[in-house]
């Protein structure tokens, strides 16, 4: 755990009681008399933490657990087990005093009275948490700066736009200056205008004002723009707690680097390497293999569980090799994050490094790749390490 952890998850687990209505109108009406309740697993044995300063992707498919997980960090459920420590507050036992600490935005709904100017909105918040009409006045300033809120500001909330909804409650939620915030999906639904405004504001929030942020979001543009580090989610247990780095070494395995070598000597010396069938590993390239050469050209890929990213293996290559020219192809954030959604494996209790989830291969069933030319000379390393993703 991070000494300055901020946001804690131990072992934290959560059963829902639902009732099961039986079929047919008997069975309606055994149900209303003596209900079949069955347990719902939503989160098992999760742990994580997040530091100060940092935003931390929650991940995972529909009904994995994230919602479920997030309420229980705000104090909207009581979990069933295990424990939440949000600036060190136990949100479900001190819900006023985590109030005070946290900023949550749930993109589906809204903090804001419905009927309500925005702007009157705020006041009743300013008012709420007590904060002074000076800091009131500085944080409504920068926020308008970064979110253009002074356009729909009388305007009543239920005839906001979604976008302009989700940008006032965002402001709202960081009224009284909390320093973790908990978005669940910020940006569902926004024009892609909107969203860069917003993952501009997020940026700023977390580098210049410090800020904790868990965020949870289906849009994987989001998570390459905004979180240099992700924990997994499925079945309502951890997958994976690693970079996107290292989500994409274990689920999204098949990258190609295309180079042209421009010395002989290279190129025969990756033709001893040569054979046929899978990447033949090139000695002393941990994790990097030739796959076939054509001429001068090599076309290197992955070997072993592992392999390096496309990143990491090109700047082995350039580093290695004088390089005429190269491309380099891998898949995309998606098709990674289908191969991962898919492949199910949880972890190990305290074992959830990226290490964990050893899917057999899924990223050979992901398909379309991207790809990225690179011009060579001074500036390959530079455009290559453009990443598309990662
Ligand atoms: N109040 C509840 N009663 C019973 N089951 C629930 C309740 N809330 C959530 N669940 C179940 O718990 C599981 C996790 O739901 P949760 O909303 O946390 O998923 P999620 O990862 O946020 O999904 P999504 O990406 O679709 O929002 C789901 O199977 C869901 O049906």
């Amino acid at each position: 755990m991070p000494l300055s952890a901020v946001i804690e998850a131990r072992g934290l687990s959560k059963v829902f009681q639902t009732t099961v209505r039986q079929p047919g109108l008997a069975g309606a009406l055994r149900s209303l008399v003596s209900p079949r309740r069955v347990d719902k697993v939503a989160v098992q044995d999760v742990d994580f933490s997040v530091g100060r300063g940092e935003l931390l992707a929650l991940l995972g498919p529909n009904g994995a657990g994230k919602s479920t997980t997030i309420k229980m960090l705000t104090g909207i459920l009581t979990p069933t087990s295990g424990e939440a420590l949000v600036a060190g507050v136990v949100p479900h036992r001190d819900r006023e005093r985590n109030a005070h600490n946290i900023g949550a935005v749930f993109g589906q709904r809204t903090q804001l009275w419905w009927d309500l100017p925005a702007r009157e909105s705020f006041e009743i918040l300013r008012d709420i948490y007590g904060v002074p009409e000076e800091r009131f006045r500085e944080r409504i300033e920068e926020f308008d700066g970064l979110l253009e809120l002074s356009e729909f500001w009388d305007t009543r909330v239920r005839h906001l736009s979604l976008g302009q909804r989700v940008r006032c409650d965002l402001a709202a939620s960081l009224l009284h200056d909390p320093p973790v915030v908990f978005l669940d999906e910020p940006t569902i639904g926004m024009d892609v205008v909107v969203k860069e405004q917003v993952r501009r504001f997020l940026r700023h929030q977390v580098e210049e004002r410090d800020r904790t942020v868990l965020l949870t979001t289906h849009d994987m543009t989001e998570v390459e723009r905004l979180a240099e580090r992700v924990v997994l989610i499925n079945h309502g247990r951890i997958v994976l707690d690693g970079s996107l780095q290292e989500i994409r070494r274990r689920f999204g395995g098949t990258w190609q680097v295309r180079a042209t070598l421009a010395d002989p000597a290279d190129v025969e010396a990756v033709e001893q390497g040569e054979g046929v069938g899978g990447p033949v590993p090139l000695p002393g390239f941990a994790g990097i293999g030739v796959l076939r050469r054509e001429g001068p050209r090599v076309v290197f890929g992955p070997v072993g569980e592992d392999a390096p990213t496309v990143h990491e293996a090109l700047k082995v290559i350039i580093g290695r090799f004088r390089v005429a020219d190269l491309a380099l192809e891998e898949n995309d954030l998606e098709d990674v994050m289908r191969a991962a959604y898919l492949s199910d494996v949880p972890a190990q209790k305290g074992q959830h490094q990226a290490t964990v989830a050893s899917a057999s291969n899924p990223a050979s069933t992901a398909g379309r790749p991207t790809s990225t030319s690179a011009p060579v000379g001074d500036s390959a390393s530079d455009s290559a390490s453009t990443p598309q993703g990662g």
